[in-house]
């Protein structure tokens, strides 16, 4: 099946010199959620705006829907919806009829049936009347959502969206996320909270200092560097490991009181019985036994921590 955004070799030098992205090719397929996760500075927003048509690449190509982005901007513009980092909203216009203004912009005419529809789906329908200024951070946000989709995009770009927003709020936006993913859009976001990453993505694309350090699926990436660490405290420290237990992958803490035993969360068998088993057949007894799953932030933790944050800086 054809991508529905197809990026293609794109760079962005700034004018003041900064590379903020070399080289990035990346498919994003209709219906996934994908997120872009990356130090600040990485380059997700630059990577979102040159998408949206807000920022020029210097070289490759974007297509949107089979549209290029800048030879057929108007088509791949209407398949597109982006909520922005920063809640910019008229303080004294009502939620509707801010809603039917975006929709105005897009060149698209009145359709009240969808409005309500998208408004009630939002939970705001109830709060149409009120001026945005009247509403909590969370309506607010879900306001910005309402503007983004009022003229029905397939895709749906979700610039830091909870940025700033207290847990449970969190929790209500990934709900009104995984709720526009069931009705068929494309979401792209990009996020600090690892957790968030977590909880919500299909994929995920580690970007740092411009460059793509990866796109794989949730589930992959978890399970590739995702391993479980079985620690095991000893009765009595050990001077060195037995011979039976050499070629078991066991690592000895360098007091050795402790064992250290990593496995695979996805294999059949991990062999912690037949391990625990053959310690007490040496008799090496136990004292205490704790498992720790690496999480996404320890992933992406390895794969930028020995990179610094900020984009390289060419002489114009
Ligand atoms: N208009 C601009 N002019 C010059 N440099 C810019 C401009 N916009 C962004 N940059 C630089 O490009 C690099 C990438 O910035 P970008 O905003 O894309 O990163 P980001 O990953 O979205 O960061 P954050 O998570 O902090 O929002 C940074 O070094 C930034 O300073």
């Amino acid at each position: 099946m054809r991508p529905i955004i197809d990026i293609d070799h794109i760079s962005k030098q700034y004018d003041s010199g900064t590379v903020a992205l070399n080289d990035v090719s990346l498919q994003i397929e209709e219906g996934e959620i994908l997120a872009l996760l990356g130090p600040n500075g990485a380059g997700k927003t630059t990577l979102i705006s040159i998408i949206c048509g807000l920022v020029v690449p210097s070289g490759g190509t974007v297509r949107v829907g089979g549209h290029d982005i800048r030879r057929d901007w108007r088509a791949a513009r209407k398949m597109i919806g982006l909520v922005p980092q920063e809640i910019a909203l008229e303080p004294f216009e009502t939620v509707i009829d801010s809603v039917r203004f975006t929709r105005g912009l897009y060149g698209e005419g009145p359709d009240e049936a969808y409005i309500e529809q998208l408004l009630r789906s939002l939970a705001l329908w109830d709060k149409r009347q009120a001026r945005t200024r009247e509403l909590s951070g969370g309506m607010k946000r879900r306001v910005l959502i309402a503007k983004a989709l009022s003229h029905r995009p397939k895709v749906l770009f979700l610039d830091e969206p909870t940025a700033g927003v207290d847990v449970t709020l969190r929790r209500e936006m990934w709900q009104v996320v995984r709720e526009l993913r069931a009705q068929g859009v494309t979401i792209i976001l990009t996020t600090h909270y690892l957790e968030e990453a977590e909880d919500m993505a299909d994929r995920i694309g580690v970007i740092n200092r411009g460059e793509l350090l990866l796109v794989q699926s949730k589930d992959a990436l978890m399970g590739e560097f995702g391993k479980k660490r079985l620690t095991i405290a000893l009765d009595k420290p050990l001077a060195g490991l037995p011979a039976e237990l050499q070629d078991r992958g066991l690592v000895l803490s360098a007091d050795g009181a402790t064992l250290f035993y990593d496995y695979d969360t996805r294999a059949e068998r991990t062999g912690i019985a037949r391990l625990l088993a053959d310690l007490s057949g040496c008799g090496i007894a136990v004292r205490d036994v704790s498992t720790k799953q690496s999480s996404l932030e320890e992933i992406f933790m390895s794969l930028v921590e020995d990179e610094p944050a900020e984009s390289q800086e060419v002489p114009a």
